[in-house]
């Protein structure tokens, strides 16, 4: 059995909807270890769905095998660009993200969970997938951190997570902007018109601070439906609005503030010598180091219960007791 098709067959023995949750790998860096602790937390949590990873060309072959060795199903996806000459407006870094828009394609499943690759899921989330289809789900953003500095939201201190605390200038400026969620984590359902229009539509759009994470706003600003922040912590909601959260609740961490990727961390930048952030970065390395999490040592202890389970399972079938549905679990 090859690694890469073992969390597919999972599903396919089942007449359930094809769900997965999927992630996008670019370059060379280290960000793929970011995505092989994220496979390995996804486990921990026993999700059911397997884990894919998008990867744009750059992404050398033995990152790509490290991530298949893991379980994950690795798809390569075409990069996206924004308009020629437009990108001055988005800050570089963040330009490789339109590639996200790729996903929209995978239409082979019925719904979705998109997460960073410095995102750590540390309990189940399954559930997630139950909600009503026909909306993007999200977590909202907090606007506190200079990153958002060249934002008027910024400039006026306004913030969505607290929005009385200062109020929007309403005579000055009209009305509020629409909620903005972090795009780092969400619900969707892959959809080939949806994918070609995102595809034009961005194609048509000056690209702006946030790049596609703007983008991804406007254009399902209709349909987005937020979701707590338990399920996408940002981080800076530790230290710019700790009355929203309960950090022992949060389900789903995301490692996006300057200075706290695990697999970076030194401790020296603002606000990560806290408590929480140590304690945080210290729950995603036991994560990441534990081998009995390495999908080829599951797939080792399910091969030996299986055949513990063998004398039993032939004798009870013989009995015509029990159909053998030899399905090794997900992800
Ligand atoms: O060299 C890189 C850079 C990024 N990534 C991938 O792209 C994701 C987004 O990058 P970051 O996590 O570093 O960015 P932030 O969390 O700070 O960015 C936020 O804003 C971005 C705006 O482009 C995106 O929307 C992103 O999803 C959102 O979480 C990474 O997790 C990773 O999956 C790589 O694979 N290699
Ligand atoms: O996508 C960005 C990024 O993750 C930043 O680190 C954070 O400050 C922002 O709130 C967010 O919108
Ligand atoms: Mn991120």
């Amino acid at each position: 059995m090859s690694p890469a098709a073992a969390p597919e067959s999972a599903i396919e023995s089942t007449d359930a909807p094809k769900r997965a949750y999927v992630t996008f790998l670019a370059g060379n860096g280290d960000y793929w270890k970011g995505v092989v602790g994220l496979a390995k937390g996804l486990r921990k949590v026993k999700a059911a769905y397997p884990l894919i990873v998008a990867v744009l060309p750059d992404v050398p072959e033995d990152h790509r095998q490290i991530l298949e060795y893991q379980g994950c199903i690795v798809r390569e996806i075409e990069p996206v660009y924004p308009p020629a000459n437009q990108t001055q407006f988005a800050m570089a870094y963040y330009v490789i993200n339109y590639s996200k828009l790729r996903i929209w394609e995978f239409v082979e499943y019925e719904k979705l969970i998109y997460l960073d690759g410095d995102i750590q899921v540390f309990e189940n989330i399954d559930h997630l997938f139950e909600m009503p289809s026909g909306y993007f789900y999200a977590v909202m953003d907090c606007f506190c951190e200079k990153t958002w500095s060249n934002s008027p939201q910024y400039k006026i201190g306004y913030c969505q997570q607290c929005p009385d605390k200062v109020k929007w200038p309403v005579e000055e400026m009209g009305n509020p902007p629409p909620l903005y969620f972090n795009a780092g984590f969400f619900v969707y359902e892959p959809d080939l018109f949806t994918y070609k229009d995102l595809l034009e539509t961005c194609k048509a759009t000056t690209p702006t601070l946030f790049a596609e994470q703007d983008f991804l706003n406007m254009y399902f600003n209709d349909i987005y439906k937020p979701i707590p922040p338990i399920y996408n912590l940002v981080m800076a909601m530790l230290w710019r609005h700790p009355e929203n959260i309960d950090v022992d609740k949060v389900k789903v961490v995301h490692y996006c503030a300057a200075g706290s990727k695990p697999w970076r961390y030194t401790g020296k930048e603002e606000n990560m010598e806290r408590e929480d952030i140590k304690m945080l970065v210290k729950k995603w390395w036991e994560v990441y180091e534990d081998e009995s999490l390495d999908y080829q040592n599951v797939l080792k202890s399910e091969t030996k219960q299986e055949t513990n389970l063998t004398p039993l399972i032939s004798v009870l079938s013989e009995a015509e007791v029990v159909n053998h549905i030899t399905a090794p679990s997900a992800a």
